[in-house]
Formats: C-alpha cells, structure tokens, sequence
C-alpha cells in the first residue's frame, strides 16, 4: 500500500469550503462473534483505552478476552439491535444526527460522520468531504464530556489519517461540552418529558455515567470534573437538591478499580433505603448504545427489581432528537465563525 493516499480529484473552490466531520466510537457490523471480536479487538488495542505495554496487554487480550467476550457482547448488542436498519443503535442514531445537521447547514457545508473504531472509517468519512472540496474540516468528537480514551483517540484517529495526506485540510477541533446551555437544555427537556408519560412519581433520578479506570484520573484525564460540570447544571436547570440526581458511574471493564460510586450497586442498596421507584438518566452518552440500552435498561433495571424495587424509567439518550441537533449545529457555527474573514 502507498504512503500517501491520492489527493482528492475535485478541485477546491478559491473561496475554500467548510465541512463538518463527526466522530463517535463505533459498533459491530452485526451481532455474530467475528464482527463483534473485530471491534473489540481493534478497540481493546487503542492505548488511549488500555494503557498497559502491548507485550503484557495482548497476550491477555487475545486469550482471556476475546476468545469468550464476543459471544456475551454479541448476545447483548442482539437484544437492542435495530431490526429496521439491521445496525446497532450508536450507529443508527449518529448517522441521523449527520444528516439532519446537514440539512441545517446547507450545501455549502458538507457534513459526514465516522467511526474511531469500525465502519464508516474516519479516513472514509474526510476522504468524502475533501472529495467534496473541503479544504478546511471541523472534527466534533460526539462526547459531551473530554476524556483522553474518547475524544483525545477520535481526534487521533483523525490526525493519523492526515499522516497519509499529501495535501492536508485544515482542522479545528471542537472541545467537549459538558455544560454547553444547549445540551443541558435539552437533558432537561428530556427529563421533564419522560417524568410527565410515566404513570408513577419517581423518587429519584439516578445519572449514570461512562466510567473510567482510576489510574487514568490519578494521571490527569479530567473527566469525572467535567461529569460534575454537566451533573451541577442539569440539577440547576430542574431545580433538584444532590440527593434528588446523585451521580454515578457504570459500565467496568477488567479486575482494576474505576471512579466511583459503581451504579449497580449504588441501585441495588436503593430499596433497603426506602426508594422503590426511580428513573436513570445517562448525561455521558449522546446516544444510545449497548452500554444505555442494555447495561442500564435491562441488566440494571433487572437488579433493582430482583433487590426489591418497584418501578424503574429509562430516559433516553438525545439521540437525533431536535434538541441534539440545535446543539451539534451550534458548536459547528460557532467554529465556523472561528473561520470567518
Ligand atoms: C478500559 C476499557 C474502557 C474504557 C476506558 C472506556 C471508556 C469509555 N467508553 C465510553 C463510551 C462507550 N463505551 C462503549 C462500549 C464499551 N466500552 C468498553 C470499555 C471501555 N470504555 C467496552 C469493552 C465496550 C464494548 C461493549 C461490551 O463489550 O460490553 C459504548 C457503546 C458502543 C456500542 O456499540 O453501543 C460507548 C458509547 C466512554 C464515554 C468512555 C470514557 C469516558
Ligand atoms: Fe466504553
Ligand atoms: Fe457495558
């Protein structure tokens, strides 16, 4: 294979043109345990994700890991599959956010959308806005909150497809957003909606976020202050004390210890202490995914009835929702005008 990839054929227009590129983390292909292996493997090998030396981490990877996490992974991605589309919800969900920010943004800014891990590439997705005339790209990592195992590799991923660019575009990277007005807003709405179809009165609302190793935090990843930023403004805007929306962290992975407080457990000590009805949100995804719709709406709500609870809301991620796209258009315009003469 060549080094450099071809330059692309249309010409850019003097003027330069603007697109818009987002990044999510991406998904399997299908449920079966070869497509579910691959991304795992590729995302399990990232050492954004797995800091520990490849000569330690592989072996381990290779044998203890993918050899059996595939066939439960794939069990779980079958249960909140999109039978429509025949795709994974996280993809389902980012593609719609990419094309109604496209429609927002009009014909003079193209958008396209990629994967960090999986398909569509991020290579595929800048090689289809340079082809467009792009000279000049706005890469939106679609995580609200910074960590460097997610949007740090995105904006990697992106970079090391420039290494193989003889002519590059120029980039801006737009920073996570933990507490922009728009998001929180919109997390807002989506509470204050779900608490008004529910036929019962939720005690709680738990916010579960994405959890990290702690070793990543002791090294100075900022993410559990940037969880907190998004946590104190959701509970501004409903006007709700801390133990109203107490935030926690979910889906571990491997024997180390995470941030805490751990959500499964924290939901499972609930009803000892009184509380029999709640609701979950989760703030740190965009969309939902396996880890939302599984880790959380099935196995999470299962265990806080098997521990006595008695009623369990999910609320639903932003998704491709009007608000998420008022805020996706947003912080593209408000780069754009970074742009501007
Ligand atoms: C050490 C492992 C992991 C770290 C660190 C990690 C950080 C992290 N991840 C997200 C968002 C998502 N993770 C998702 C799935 C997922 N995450 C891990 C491991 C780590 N994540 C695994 C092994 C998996 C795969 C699923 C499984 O086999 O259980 C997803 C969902 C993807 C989908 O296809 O639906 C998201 C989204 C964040 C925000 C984060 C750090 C802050
Ligand atoms: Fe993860
Ligand atoms: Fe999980």
């Amino acid at each position: 294979m060549k080094f450099f990839h071809k330059t692309p054929g249309i010409p850019v227009p003097a003027s330069g043109r603007t697109g818009v590129l987002l990044i999510n983390l991406g998904t399997p292909d299908d449920t079966g345990y070869f497509s579910v292996r691959r991304y795992l493997r590729e995302f399990l090998s990232d050492r954004r994700v797995i800091e520990a030396p490849p000569a330690i981490w592989q072996p381990i990877l290779h044998t203890a890991i993918l050899s059996r996490r595939p066939f439960r992974s794939g069990e779980a991605y079958a249960r909140i599959w999109d039978k429509k589309t025949n795709e994974s919800p996280l993809r389902v969900y980012t593609r719609g956010q990419a094309e109604k920010l496209a429609e927002r943004l009009g014909p003079e800014t193209p958008v396209e959308w990629g994967m960090r891990y999986g398909q569509p590439s991020v290579q595929e997705a800048l090689s289809k806005l340079m082809d467009r005339g792009c000279d000049r790209v706005i890469a939106l990592p679609l995580y609200p909150q910074y960590s460097a195992t997610t949007t740090a590799t995105a904006n990697d991923q992106l970079f090391r497809a420039l290494m193989r660019l003889r002519r590059q575009p120029a980039i801006h990277t737009v920073p996570s957003f933990a507490d922009h007005p728009l998001y929180v807003e919109g997390l807002a709405k989506s509470v204050r909606e779900t608490l008004e179809g529910l036929a019962f009165k939720p005690q709680m609302i738990v916010a579960s976020f994405h959890g990290l190793p702690e070793s990543c935090v002791n090294a100075g990843d900022n993410y559990p202050q940037e969880c907190e930023r998004t946590i104190v403004a959701l509970r501004k805007a409903l006007d709700f004390h801390d133990e109203q929306m107490p935030l926690t962290y979910q889906s571990r992975f491997g024997p180390m210890e995470w941030i805490k407080p751990y959500t499964a457990p924290f939901v499972e000590a609930l009803p000892g202490q009184g509380i029999h009805r709640i609701a979950v949100i989760m703030p740190g995804f965009l969309c939902d995914c396996i880890e939302t719709l599984d880790e959380i709406g099935n196995e999470l709500r299962e265990t806080f009835i098997h521990a006595g609870g008695e009623e369990f809301a999910l609320i639903p991620c932003l998704n491709d929702s009007t608000p998420a796209v008022d805020l996706l258009e947003s912080l593209s315009r408000q780069a754009l005008k970074g742009w501007a003469e």
